[in-house]
């Protein structure tokens, strides 16, 4: 290899202290240009034999943590390699960068720590927030994800452990939408933690201090919203895992482009889910009763979205709310129950079981006799053999989702449902499970996650430059995905896309987004106003990130030329 002349001068992204990657796939031309020319191993290797290497590697580690900090450690060393692997592997890579494996690692993270991935704002910085966010060394941020770890996943308050999900779910969004790497932003709040382990760890890394009151939360939030739409003015939030998100939903989404996953996202993502199953039992939407075990953010969420469709289906509003019934940790949601309940459970109360009260799920299943159970309450076995039996015998296909991530926290696991429904249930879960063989047949699990739809969601807000994230445009990445699930998957028993599709779901599930943010005007992006679907879908992929068009110069100004200029078509 040619050595670099002693007299060419320092690169203008080393003298900017702008970051390189160092790649062995670099042609040397490139690595002359970029200054890594013997900084890197002579051989120039194709991505495919990169790949071979890494997935050596990381089947090499026995253990899913393990498995977790490679990939933390490969996307810090090469994000584009990374990114490459997701694209090759979302099957595969998608469990330890997510669900199921992303909950360990949050649990752990004080232990696993290494580096800082993301930006960490405390209740201490309050009247400051502007400028902590100032301190983020990209220049651009589209979007972010923001968690204050009150509830991650399944698993409880995390405080700043739960940093692990906004960078996982960001992961998703550049894996998944295409939105640059360098334009994400992992936000991490810390309003202190009511975790007491933690509080008691010394290797805790966040403040010791109780969570702030709803009114100090608050507080906060509105500051931050400002200073995210100072700082980066139009960037789309994408509020993730909070305790009780209702409150700043309903506050920001007519004034900020934002949504919230736990509700709205995972809302469209199991209508999309229920409309597939509807599909295949051949039920009316009149004939169908829903139990619901969990009535938080999530439960209540997906069933307003059901709601809707009930009611587009023919159904009126009222009509449409009185097919669900709700089950939290004291039995059936009644208006006569003899507590107070909490405002976003009110909708659901029922009024109709005439001074009766209901404990326990399986007393529900006997009294409502439902069609489709979903759980969102994060207890693991919530849907017990007796309660699967019984839905067996009241359908043909009853339909069981277990919505509670990770797999830990899974009201049943796939087996579960299939013994105990006799290879009945129309399936989806939170997290991944294997498929499954019974009775000679293997059958396939769905996983109904809000991943189907938050990077479309995202990269539609992102590109249409919406004013606000609607309800409509929630709505509409709920029947794309539906429509997205092809005849195939459909034939195989699946009610959602094959994991590996992911990219092309997520070009539709934008489209969509984009169309509805146009028809109702919120969009600010005037030049694809009317375009034909194709010419749509055909836009958006030109601005997705493609890891494998990537060359050197990971950002900046430098990189732009390069990604822009003959010397990239010249060599890639
Ligand atoms: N599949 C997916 O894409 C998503 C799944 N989820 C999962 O849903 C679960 C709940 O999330 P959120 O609604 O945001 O949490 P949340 O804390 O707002 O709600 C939990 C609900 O479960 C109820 N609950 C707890 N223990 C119970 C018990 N023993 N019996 C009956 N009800 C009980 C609580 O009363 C509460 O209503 C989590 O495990 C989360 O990971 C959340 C978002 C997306
Ligand atoms: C998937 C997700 O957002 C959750 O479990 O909270
Ligand atoms: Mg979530």
């Amino acid at each position: 290899m040619a050595s670099t002349p002693k007299s060419t001068p320092v690169s203008p992204e080393r003298k900017q202290n702008k970051s390189t990657t160092l790649d062995t796939s670099h042609p040397i031309e490139v690595r002359k240009q970029i200054r890594s020319h013997g900084l890197l191993p002579p051989n120039v290797e194709s991505h495919a034999l990169q790949a071979q290497r890494c997935l050596k590697q990381l089947a090499s580690k026995t253990t899913s943590i393990e498995k977790y900090i490679y990939l933390s450690n490969l996307r810090n060393a090469n994000s584009h390699l990374f990114y490459r692997l997701l694209l090759d592997n979302f099957s595969t890579l998608t469990p330890i960068l997510y669900t199921p494996v992303v909950g360990e690692a949050c649990l752990k993270w004080s232990e696993i720590y290494q580096r800082p991935e993301g930006l960490y704002v405390s209740w201490h910085d309050r009247g400051n927030i502007a400028n902590v966010l100032r301190n983020w060394p990209k220049p651009k941020v589209e979007i972010t994800v923001v968690t204050d770890g009150s509830r991650i996943l399944g698993l409880g308050d995390l405080g700043v452990n739960g940093m692990g999900i906004p960078i996982g779910k960001l992961n998703l969004y550049t894996g998944c939408a295409g939105i640059r790497p360098e334009n994400t932003l992992p936000l991490c709040l810390d309003l202190g933690t009511n975790n007491e382990a933690y509080l008691k760890d010394p290797l805790y890394l966040g403040a010791r201090m109780k969570k702030v009151t709803d009114a100090e939360e608050k507080e906060f939030l509105d500051e931050l919203m400002v200073a995210l739409n100072t700082v980066w003015p139009g960037i789309v939030v994408q509020f993730e895992d909070f305790k009780n998100p209702f409150p700043a939903l309903e506050r920001y989404q007519h004034k900020y482009s934002c949504f919230n996953d736990d509700i709205q996202g995972t809302g469209a993502v199991i209508l999309a889910g229920i409309i597939n199953a509807l599909k295949a039992t051949g039920k009316p939407v009149k004939d169908q009763r829903a139990v619901f075990i969990g009535a938080g953010s999530a439960g209540v969420g997906v069933a307003k979205q059901i709601v809707e469709f009930f009611v587009k289906e023919g159904l009126t509003e009222d009509e449409a709310r009185r097919c669900f019934w709700f089950v939290d940790t004291k039995g059936l949601i009644t208006n006569d129950r003899g507590d107070k309940l909490a405002p976003h459970k009110i909708y659901f109360s029922r009024d109709d079981n005439n001074g009766q009260q209901f404990r326990d799920l399986e007393q529900v299943v006997d009294y409502v006799k439902p069609t489709m159970l979903l759980g969102l309450s994060t207890i693991r076995g919530a849907f017990n053999k007796t309660v699967l039996e019984k839905m067996a015998q009241l359908n043909d296909q009853p339909i069981i989702f277990p919505l509670s991530n990770p797999s830990s926290n899974a009201e049943c696991s796939f087996e579960e449902a299939v013994k105990y429904t006799d290879g009945k249930a129309i399936f989806a879960s939170g997290s991944p499970w294997l498929p499954f063989l019974y009775k000679n047949k293997i059958l396939q699990p769905s996983q109904g996650n809000n991943v189907y739809v938050f990077p479309g969601i995202g990269l539609g807000a992102i590109l249409s430059k919406a004013v606000h994230i609607s309800q409509e445009m929630i709505y509409a990445s709920a029947v794309a995905l539906s429509n997205a699930t092809n005849a195939t998957e459909i034939n195989d028993g699946k009610l959602y896309p094959d994991m590996d599709r992911i990219r092309d779901v997520s070009v539709i599930v934008c489209r969509e987004v984009i169309k509805e943010a146009q028809a109702q005007g919120l969009d600010r992006e005037t030049s694809i106003r009317g375009m034909s679907d194709a010419d749509l879908d055909a836009w958006i992929r030109s601005r997705m990130y493609d890891p494998y068009k990537e060359t050197g110069v990971d950002e900046g100004v430098q990189g732009e030329k390069i990604r822009g200029s003959p010397v990239k078509k010249s060599l890639l």
